[in-house]
Formats: C-alpha cells, structure tokens, sequence
C-alpha cells in the first residue's frame, strides 16, 4: 500500500468589508508560480493550524490578525505524489496593519463570485465554494443566530 503522510496546509480568507477576499500570486520559483492562492502556508511540526496561520499572515503580508478572529471556513484534500495535501480555510474578517505583499508578486481583492476564472491551485475550487456559502451565510445572519440553538451537549 503506497501510505502518504498528511500535509498540512492552512490559509486565510481576509474579507474586506465589501465582502470582497485578498488572494495572492505565487511567486516565480515556487511551485504553482503564477498562480493565486489564499495567504497562509505549512502547518510546522508541534503547532498549531491557528498559531501557524497567525505566524504565516505575518511573514507574508505583515499583518497580526488575534486567534479569536480565525473563523474555520472548509477544509479541501488533494493527492500529491508524496503527500496528501490537507488545505485548511479560515475567514478572517479582523486584522491589523494592511496586507503588503511580502513573500507574493501581487496581491488582489475579489469577490468569491469572480474567483472562478483565476487561474488557482487544483485543490482551491470546492474551497472557493465552501467560502462563498460561509459569506452567504455570514450575510444571511445564519452564522450569527446559530449562537442562539439551545446547548446539544449531554446533561
Ligand atoms: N497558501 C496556500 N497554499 C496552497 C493553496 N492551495 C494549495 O494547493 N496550496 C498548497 O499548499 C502548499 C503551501 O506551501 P507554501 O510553499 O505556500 O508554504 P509556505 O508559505 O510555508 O512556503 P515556504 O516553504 O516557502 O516557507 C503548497 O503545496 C501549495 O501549492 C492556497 O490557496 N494557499
């Protein structure tokens, strides 16, 4: 049986208060150049998803986002010859300083909506999907009065 490791990867969804998401384009030399990606990167051994994604907002676009504002938006799984990528989403809708490209050649704000014709890694479309009914939901108020559902924990 050919047993790959799970690789994990998590991101940043930064929503602007247009509703509109930053995307990045990786940089010439790194695999999947060219392409706009999420903010964010590996998970290191012994951290946290959060405290990586904290960590990884910082160096890439020097921003400090608290771990109270990670909102966990979808999750996506891609096979790699090695690995098996596992791609973890965050909505971030409060941070501070403002996004510089640091480690990407361009940055860019979209709606989820327009995210469809930009050339994105393969494993990104069904998270693009899961984030637009998030920010659906978010707009709906479902998210919010979700807060209100009665306690289902055992007694
Ligand atoms: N950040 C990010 N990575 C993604 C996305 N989609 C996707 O398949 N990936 C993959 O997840 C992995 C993240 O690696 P990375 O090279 O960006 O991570 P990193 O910032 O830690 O890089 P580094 O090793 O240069 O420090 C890559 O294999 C990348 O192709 C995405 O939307 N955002």
């Amino acid at each position: 049986m050919n047993e790959r490791m799970i690789f994990p990867v998590v991101a940043a969804a930064l929503v602007d208060s247009a509703g509109r998401v930053l995307l990045q384009q990786r940089p010439a030399g790194k695999p999947l150049a060219g392409l706009w990606e999420f903010p964010g990167g590996k998970v290191e051994r012994g951290e946290s998803p959060e405290a990586a994604l904290i960590r990884e907002l910082a160096e890439e676009l020097e921003i400090s986002v608290a771990s109270d504002a990670l909102t966990p938006a979808g999750f996506a799984t891609e096979m790699l010859p090695d690995r098996h990528l596992l791609l973890m989403l965050y909505v971030v809708r409060e941070w501070q300083g403002e996004a510089r490209p640091h480690a990407a050649t361009a940055l860019r704000w979209e709606q989820p909506a327009d995210m469809a014709s930009l050339p994105m890694p393969p494993a990104d479309p069904p998270l693009v999907r899961q984030l637009a009914a998030c920010l659906a939901w978010d707009a709906a108020g479902i998210r919010r009065s979700a807060a209100a559902l009665p306690d289902a924990s055992p007694a």
